[in-house]
């Protein structure tokens, strides 16, 4: 199976186009007003119509509430939908009831106690999304550009295709799966020239570096 490639925090026409044309599998959308990243839900409409079923639409929530998810699935109608808070497995499991749509659950991991909580998210979620735990000021709890210990996932066992996300770059990208045995990688900061700002040239770099991993 080929590695699965999201990029996410995708807010322009142009590096959306270029994330889509270079073959990206998945690109993401971002719903927290405290990221760089954050789409209105109008612009996310016309972002999400440009991707023409030539990628999977994710959505990115953090603990959003039921009008949110609402207004999300009505206007983007994405093909994922990927939950970066405390969304507990309960309401994981009662969200995707809700929508009929597949969840990506981010896991923040810095240490082997992170993973305890694995076998609760791994009998609802579809996919797991080990990404680095913000530090304790944070304004947002992922897109922060920093990497956690790859080594901690050594002898995870997972019956669910899981991604790999934090601190990833085209110069690491190959080391970070090499290491995590991860089915996919996810990125934002490493394709980006600063917060929010994504660079064409720097995301095609990235999807041909994950491609020959
Ligand atoms: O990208 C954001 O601003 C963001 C905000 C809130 C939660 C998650 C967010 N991004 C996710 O973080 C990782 C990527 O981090 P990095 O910037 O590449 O280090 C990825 O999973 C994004 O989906």
């Amino acid at each position: 199976m080929s590695t699965i490639v999201k990029i996410c925090g995708l807010t322009t026409a142009d590096t959306l186009e270029a994330a889509v044309e270079a073959g990206a599998d998945m690109v993401g959308f971002v719903f927290f007003p405290a990221s760089p990243r954050h789409l209105d839900i109008d612009f996310a409409d016309a972002l999400g119509r440009q991707v023409r079923s030539r990628a999977a639409k994710v959505a990115l929530a953090v603990d959003a509430d039921d009008d949110l998810l609402d207004a999300i699935v009505e206007q983007l109608r994405p093909n994922w939908l990927q939950f970066h808070g405390s969304e507990s497995p309960e309401r994981v499991r009662s969200i995707k009831r809700i929508y009929g749509l597949p969840v990506m659950k981010a896991i923040a991991v810095a240490s082997p106690e992170d993973l305890s909580v694995l076998p609760d998210y791994a009998g609802v979620a579809d996919r797991i999304l080990f990404d680095a735990r913000p530090p304790k000021d944070a304004t947002r709890p992922g897109g922060l550009g920093t990497a956690f210990d790859w080594k901690l996932l050594d002898g995870v066992d997972l019956k669910l295709p899981f991604l790999v996300s934090g601190g990833i770059n085209a110069d690491n990208v190959a080391e970070a799966l090499r290491v995590t045995r991860a089915q996919g990688v996810d990125v934002s900061s490493g394709v980006e020239t600063s917060p929010g700002e994504k660079d064409p040239d720097l995301i095609r770099d990235f999807i041909r570096a994950a491609r020959a991993a």
